[in-house]
């Protein structure tokens, strides 16, 4: 219902009538549709909107709407850049599409609610254990699931609650069509009477600790990355131990545009994984990747076309979750334990200097111009 809300459009289109072979499929794609819990972001929606035009009218051949009419241009282009698919294979992309949507919520609907479980009472997460398996899913989907002061505290308490839990993995998600836009940039407007400078020593206080919760994290940690990732959210990759990424995400870290410099460690991880040129061009240069390059590079282990990442990546991940846990965490001990030290010293440097940069004009320009819808990345 909250999707079917928030794009009216999509509702009046889910009244047509469509006479093809996947007619039961595609009903069924349709009321499963408005089923949704939470809602997947406006990238998506213009998705969904685009596949049912094109499965129910054919290719776009309405005429492009204004520049002004921000809300149909945007719809039209969505539908546009479908081309000339057949309605047949638009309807299957369709039907694939809501599958992905409601398989990545269907394990989190089913525990989430378990009365008095701590787990249900966080307001930025979900948080579910299944299968062995502990799923920490980022859900600020209507802010592209960016980080907010309570979500820093949220996570790090979730990871301390899956560290001591009985699940064997520990996997973090994104929901909605972001994985996470990174810092929430109003963190730094919330200017208390003790100024900015505190601010800062308190922004830098809270990074240190989110960050050490990752570097310390005891079991394998898996970044399930479902869509696009943005600033902490790329640098962090770093110190999960495995990162399965679907085709449409990308990876940016837009440091100096944002008058700021690397955190997460990727000062440290980055250089050494793939070579100080090409962390360069990312940590200094604000380069973009795409999942490939990221992949190519050794930020990502894997990359899933989107309309079976959801499905591939849980068959494998509920197939190593059946794997001896104390193993495994013994394992991971040795691969990350002889560097524990220099990634605290490197995650402290890397705060002190970017406390100075939060106060700096270069950064408190580019906040200013992102909330005056200047400048998005
Ligand atoms: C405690 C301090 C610790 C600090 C640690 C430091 C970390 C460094 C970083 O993480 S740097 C990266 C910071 N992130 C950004 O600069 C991203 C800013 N966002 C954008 O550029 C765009 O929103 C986008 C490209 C991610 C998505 O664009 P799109 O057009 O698809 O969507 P919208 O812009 O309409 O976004 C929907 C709403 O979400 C809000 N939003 C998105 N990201 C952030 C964010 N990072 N911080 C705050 N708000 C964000 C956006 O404003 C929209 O909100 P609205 O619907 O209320 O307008």
């Amino acid at each position: 219902p909250l999707l079917i809300q928030s794009f009216p459009a999509v509702k009046l289109h889910l009244t047509g009538a469509v006479m093809r072979a996947t007619e039961v499929e595609f009903d069924k794609a349709k009321e499963h549709l408005k089923t949704l819990k939470n809602d997947p972001g406006n990238d998506t929606k213009l998705r969904i909107y685009a596949l049912f035009k094109q499965a129910t009218q054919g290719s776009c051949s309405s005429p492009k709407p204004g520049m002004l009419d921000f809300v149909n241009k945007a719809k039209w282009e969505a539908w546009n850049s479908l081309g000339n698919i057949s309605k047949e294979d638009a309807r299957q992309k369709y039907v694939d599409l809501v599958g992905t949507l409601i398989s990545s919520e269907a394990p989190i609907q089913k525990e989430a609610t378990t009365a008095g479980d701590p787990k249900s009472s966080y307001q930025t997460l979900q948080v579910t254990t299944e299968n062995n398996i502990t799923t920490i899913l980022l859900n600020r989907p209507e802010k592209k699931n960016a980080i907010s002061r309570k979500m820093y505290e949220e996570i790090m308490q979730a990871l301390e609650q899956a560290g001591k839990d009985d699940s064997v993995l520990t996997v973090m998600t994104g929901s909605g069509d972001y994985y996470c836009s990174g810092n929430d940039l109003s963190n730094f407007t919330q200017v208390g009477a003790e100024g900015v400078e505190k601010l800062a020593r308190d922004s830098g206080e809270l990074l240190t600790r989110y960050v050490s919760h990752f570097i310390d994290f005891p079991k394998p940690l898996i970044a399930v990355v479902n869509g696009p990732a943005v600033g902490i959210a790329v640098t962090g990759l770093g110190l999960f131990d495995v990162v399965y990424a679907t085709d449409r995400a990308t990876f940016h870290a837009p440091f100096s545009q944002l008058g700021q410099s690397p955190e997460g460690c990727s000062s440290y991880t980055f250089p050494k994984m793939m070579g100080t040129a090409k962390a360069n061009e990312i940590l200094l240069f604000n380069k973009k990747l795409t999942a490939a390059q990221a992949c190519d590079l050794g930020l990502v282990t894997e990359v899933f076309p989107d309309n079976t990442f959801q499905q591939e990546v849980w068959k494998k991940l509920r197939a190593y979750a059946k794997l001896p846990k104390d193993s495994l965490r013994y394992s991971k001990q040795l691969i990350r334990g002889m560097e524990k030290e220099k990634l605290h010293a490197v995650n402290a440097q890397e705060c002190v200097r970017l406390q100075e940069r939060w106060l700096s004009e270069e950064c408190m320009n580019a906040i200013m111009s992102f909330f005056q819808n200047k400048s998005k990345l």
